[in-house]
């Protein structure tokens, strides 16, 4: 295995009330993250995904136990030296004042060319590869106020990677942006991770999107517990539906959804495996039938994908009617 990034041994994490007093939201932490890995961090609110994020950026005291930033203790990095290991996306004042935006990705640079802010070849360099991979060439002479929050947020993360770190943090990236724009920012991520390759660690609550993308998962509980694993792992050894149950709504492992209808009535049968089978299942489950898997349903539709038009035909005991539309037959039911 290569190097490691960022390596956590014992980790609790938590906030200092007083000069003693320190309270825990989660550990022992003993976490690993390789170069070219893209982790999501998940669970449901205030189990301490910011915190956790917080703490191995060194925004934040550790109540005990190590960060180690490939090789070097956490606690012992100047802030020079830190800037040179992780780049730091927060979501909250993603605005940046009247600034250009080539002047805020140039921000990222700083931790090269001083406060002056004088860019050399290899800062201006750095500044073109992170405009190219982010995609934001046709922003730079734009101030960052008249931004899309989707287009603001592309800018931060050319910051970040015009800062050039092995390891790059962001905190809730896709908030406030639209589901295109999330698609977009997430896939994005996942191909820097692995175009770069840097170490992408950041905080969601994407779960869907972060079940397509992420190489690992780091999923937190509300008791301050975290279950590290591929997304599927996780998923079938329920870690998923364990750590976001919550009054009667749990995750379906078996169509990786949260399920918002309870069933309630009949099993309907679904014969068909194309794109109409599939939405014809959906919207059987939102009228509160369940799909039955055993062959026992007293109602069953069969699906036949024909080029000039689909047609359900939909079986109950001692009789069979023809539709050509979901519609049509949901009436019928
Ligand atoms: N400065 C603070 N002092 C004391 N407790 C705090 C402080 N900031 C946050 N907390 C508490 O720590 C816990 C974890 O908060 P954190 O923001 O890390 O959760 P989160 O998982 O990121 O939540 P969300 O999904 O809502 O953003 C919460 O109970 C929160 O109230």
């Amino acid at each position: 295995m290569e190097n490691v990034v960022l390596q956590t041994t014992g980790l609790h994490i938590g906030y200092h009330a007083g000069k003693k007093q320190a309270s825990t939201i989660a550990g022992p932490l003993d976490l690993s993250l390789y170069p070219g890995q893209m982790i999501c961090v998940l669970g449901p609110n205030g189990c301490g995904k910011s915190t956790l994020l917080r703490t191995v950026s060194g925004l934040q005291q550790a109540v005990s136990g190590s960060v180690v930033l490939n090789g070097r203790d956490l606690s012992r990095l100047k802030p020079a030296e830190l800037a040179r290991q992780i780049s730091l996306v927060l979501t909250d004042n993603i605005r940046n004042g009247n600034l250009d935006v080539y002047s805020v990705i140039a921000l990222g640079r700083y931790p090269y060319s001083g406060w002056l802010g004088i860019l050399n070849e290899a800062d201006k360099a750095a500044i073109s590869k992170a405009v190219q991979m982010t995609g934001t060439a046709e922003f730079l002479n734009r101030k960052i106020d008249s931004l899309s929050d989707g287009e603001c947020q592309k800018v931060l993360l050319a910051r970040a990677m015009a800062q050039d770190t092995p390891l790059i943090v962001l905190d809730e990236p896709t908030a406030h942006l639209d589901l295109p724009s999330r698609i977009q920012l997430m896939r994005l991520l996942h191909q820097l991770a692995k175009e770069s390759p840097k170490a992408i660690l950041i905080s969601t609550h994407e779960l869907d999107l972060a079940l397509q993308v992420a190489d690992q998962i780091w999923l937190m509980d509300s008791n301050g517990h975290l279950a590290a694993g591929l997304p599927e792992e996780l998923v079938l050894n329920g870690a998923f539906r364990q750590a976001f149950d919550k009054d009667g709504i749990s995750f379906d492992a078996a169509t990786g959804t949260f399920p918002v209808h309870i069933t309630a009535k009949e099993d309907v049968a679904v014969h068909g495996d194309g794109t109409a089978a599939f939405w014809t299942r959906k919207a059987l489950i939102r009228k509160g039938y369940a799909i039955s898997t055993s062959g026992n349903a007293s109602i069953l539709i069969t699906i036949a994908e024909n080029p000039e038009a689909t047609q359900w035909t939909m079986k109950t005991t001692g009789t069979e009617q023809k539709f050509y539309s979901i519609r049509e037959f949901l009436e019928a039911l």
